[in-house]
């Protein structure tokens, strides 16, 4: 999604949660500053007129593995829940809150980490992002500036489908997404609400 078309929907996202967008502008920066690599290209050319799965880290996702096919783009804790499994996702896509050591050793196989700044994970991000050392995207929410994107979507699931959409996948498939948890705290079932509104805009109806 265009900047311009997701801006509406990341201001009602912050009037929502009370989030600070100088906050966030402040992390856009920073996650800039802190790696100058981009493997945009890479991450596209494995989502470009692929069949893409998006794994999201609802309790059911491990039950639900014949789901997945072509592209495995996991969505932060889910990319670990995968790897123990013996599955290396393609991409991870993830602002950090959910990111286990296993992450290096996936980025190291060649997983290319999406990582993501917001005004609330910047010491997340000073400690993990200088220490990829495999394939690294970095993207913020506000207006994206050179090597930082902004694909459009807000947790880390729905982020992965706005970017599968914007690279041109052949077609999105989902699992381990339960929106309705009511096992997640109030604050997490506000952010999977939103994530259903988000995907509903891209013409997922989960
Ligand atoms: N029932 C669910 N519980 C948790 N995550 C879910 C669920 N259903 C779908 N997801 C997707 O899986 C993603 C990764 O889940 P994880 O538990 O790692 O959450 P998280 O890192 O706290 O999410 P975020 O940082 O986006 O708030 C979420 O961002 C969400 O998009
Ligand atoms: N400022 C801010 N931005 C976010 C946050 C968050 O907690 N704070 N969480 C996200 C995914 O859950 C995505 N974006
Ligand atoms: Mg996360």
């Amino acid at each position: 999604m265009r900047f311009e078309d997701w801006e509406p929907h990341y201001t009602a996202i912050c009037e929502t949660f009370g989030f600070d967008r100088a906050g966030d502008e402040e992390a856009a920066r920073l996650i800039g500053s802190l790696s100058d690599t981009d493997d945009s290209v890479l991450l596209a050319k494995r989502i470009k007129g692929e069949v893409v799965t998006v794994c999201g880290n609802a309790p059911t996702l491990l039950r639900e593995t014949d789901r997945i096919e072509g592209t495995v783009l996991a969505a932060d804790a889910a990319a670990d829940v995968l790897f123990r499994a013996g599955i290396l996702p393609d991409a991870v896509f993830t602002d950090l809150d959910g990111a286990e050591d296993s992450f290096f050793e996936m980025n190291r196989q060649g997983a290319v980490m999406v990582v993501h700044g917001h005004g609330d994970n910047m010491p997340l991000l000073r400690h993990w992002v200088p220490r990829f050392v495999g394939p690294l995207v970095l993207t913020c929410q506000t207006r994206p500036f050179g090597h930082v994107h902004n694909w459009g979507g807000f947790t880390d699931g729905d982020r992965a489908a706005f970017a599968a959409d914007a690279l041109g996948a052949a077609a999105i498939r989902f699992a381990g997404f339960d929106l309705d948890d009511r096992s997640v705290p109030p604050m997490k079932q506000g952010k999977l609400l939103w994530a259903r509104d988000l995907l509903s805009l891209i013409g997922y109806d989960l």
